[in-house]
């Protein structure tokens, strides 16, 4: 039975953007701190060091009863058998991983503009995220922001969540906010932060995200 992708903020791990610490530490910090979504990105390890750090952060997940979701790589999510996988524009396309992952497997696909919203929704994707909204230094090659204007578009016409990505921070996340998405995404407003348990408490709160 698939189990659906719970409401509220959303993390993602980014060892190089993490004070020097390493995703596993980061992660830890994050679940004690209240973290109920968490996807593991890695842009830079090898495919078994990525699946030796997924194993790891399974356990913890489950301990921790939180929706982790791999991106990029369906083989590790199977294996380790995540919640959830995400894939962008650039990845194997939606109806290939379903077939691969099968139907209980919540599938996030990255989302731009309106047109791959509407397919994404259309062919089966269980959430999109919407973004960049704002610029990011997180992630190489993206695509220019997208503005709030595509947020707006995507909560009023699209009926799987969204979740709102991209230069997200405290200080903007008002702003987002009101545009009431599922799901909020901050990177390195927690992964590089210098106290994440105070940070992640700070923005729960202000999300009214009491998970
Ligand atoms: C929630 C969420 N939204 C967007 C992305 C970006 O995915 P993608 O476009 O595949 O780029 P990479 O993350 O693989 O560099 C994401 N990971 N998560
Ligand atoms: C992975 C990804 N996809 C779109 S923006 C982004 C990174 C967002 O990181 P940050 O929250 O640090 O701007
Ligand atoms: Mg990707």
């Amino acid at each position: 039975m698939k189990k659906q992708i719970p409401k509220g903020l959303y993390a993602i791990t980014a060892e190089n953007f993490s004070n020097g610490k390493d995703n596993i530490s980061v992660v830890k910090e994050m679940l004690d701190a209240g973290i109920k979504i968490l996807q593991y990105r890695d842009k830079y390890k090898t495919k078994l060091e990525k699946f030796k750090q997924c194993e790891i952060i399974r356990r913890l997940t489950l301990d921790y009863n939180v929706f982790f979701i791999i991106n990029d790589d369906i083989d590790i999510a199977l294996s380790i058998q995540s919640e959830g996988i995400h894939l962008g524009q650039d990845d194997l396309p939606l109806a290939k991983a379903r077939g691969i992952a099968g139907p209980d497997i919540t599938i996030g696909i990255s989302t731009h503009l309106p047109k791959q919203a509407l397919l994404a929704a259309e062919h089966g994707a269980d959430y999109i995220g919407v973004g960049p909204i704002y610029k990011t230094f997180t992630k190489d090659n993206v695509v220019d922001p997208v503005g709030l204007g595509y947020l707006d578009f995507c909560v009023k016409n699209i009926n799987i969540p969204k979740v709102a990505i991209g230069g997200i921070k405290f200080s903007n996340l008002l702003e987002i906010y009101r545009y009431n998405p599922e799901n909020i995404c901050m990177v390195t407003e927690i992964t590089a932060s210098e106290n994440i348990e105070f940070t992640v408490k700070k923005v729960k709160e202000a999300m009214n995200d009491y998970c």
